[in-house]
């Protein structure tokens, strides 16, 4: 295996081809917590392999999550590329392997990447609980980058207006939001939830920015939605509960996964 990140991608991306007998993918889906219920709409599996198969990924850090990557043919005769779960950086396996299965992604072919995730809503006073919202932009405050070196890639449109603009005709209701992500696991003191409003966030989350840049530098279109699954710290009366939460999460990701259908299906 090599150490090159960019080289172990290329690896991972071979040997995804011949795991999964497909050739080239066109799109490729992160499936974050709650969403798997999702995937079962994007189409026809082809295949599904435990991540752990492919050269440097290593298995989900929470006992029961499905490591796994699914190849689908969607309705429209694409072939999708399913990451059921991720890695994050509160793992502390460092900032490459977050990205990693992105990096894989655009090595197989893929020119999309669909980013999902639950969130904490910065706005319970438009915002509900079990809402989708679209990412219109990130504020990075892992304190990390995938890059590293004088690769100055401009992140004006990191999440690709064309696609936010495709998901807005299919649903015209749904609002956009600014996604504020730290590194966790610790979710954010009621003080940093309102430095995160003061700063223009609308969510805060613990992955899918640095997925995000790496798409970016990849070449590859993004789209990002969040499931806002609880307020953040301190906006309503009740301690957070990750439970509850991921429960809402997995509800609405069902009814999310048409959509995501049409949007993959374009
Ligand atoms: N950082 C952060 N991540 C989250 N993930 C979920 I679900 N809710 C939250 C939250 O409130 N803050």
């Amino acid at each position: 295996m090599s150490n090159d990140p960019y080289a172990l991608a290329t690896e991972a991306a071979t040997a995804l081809k011949s795991a999964t007998g497909v050739d080239s993918f066109d799109v490729a889906l992160v499936m974050g917590s709650g969403w798997v219920p999702a995937a079962d709409a994007i189409g026809e599996t082809i295949s599904e392999i435990p991540v752990t198969d492919l050269p440097g990924f290593a298995p989900p850090a929470v006992a029961g999550h499905a490591g796994r990557v699914r190849a689908v043919r969607t309705g429209s005769g694409k072939v999708a590329l399913i990451f059921l779960g991720r890695t994050h950086l509160y793992e502390g396996r460092g900032v490459d392997p977050v990205v990693h299965g992105v990096r894989t992604a655009i090595k197989a072919g893929v020119g999309t990447i669909v980013l999902t995730n639950a969130a904490g809503g910065l706005r319970p006073e438009t915002q509900e609980v079990g809402e989708a919202v679209l990412i219109s932009d990130h504020i990075n405050l892992t304190g990390a980058n995938p890059i590293t070196g004088a690769t100055f890639v401009d992140l004006t449109d990191v999440y690709t207006p064309r696609l936010r603009d495709l998901v807005r005709e299919i649903e015209p209701s749904m609002a956009e939001g600014v996604y504020v992500a730290f590194r966790g696991p610790t979710y954010e003191t009621p003080a940093e939830v309102r430095m995160c409003r003061i700063l223009g966030g609308d969510m805060v989350g613990m992955s899918t920015a640095l997925e995000a840049v790496a798409a970016r530098e990849g070449g590859a279109d993004v789209l990002g939605i969040s499931l806002v699954t609880n307020p953040g710290a301190g906006l309503v009366g009740e301690p957070l509960n990750h439970e509850e939460v991921l429960e809402v999460g997995r509800a609405t990701a069902a009814r999310m996964g048409g959509l995501l259908a049409e949007v993959v299906g374009k």
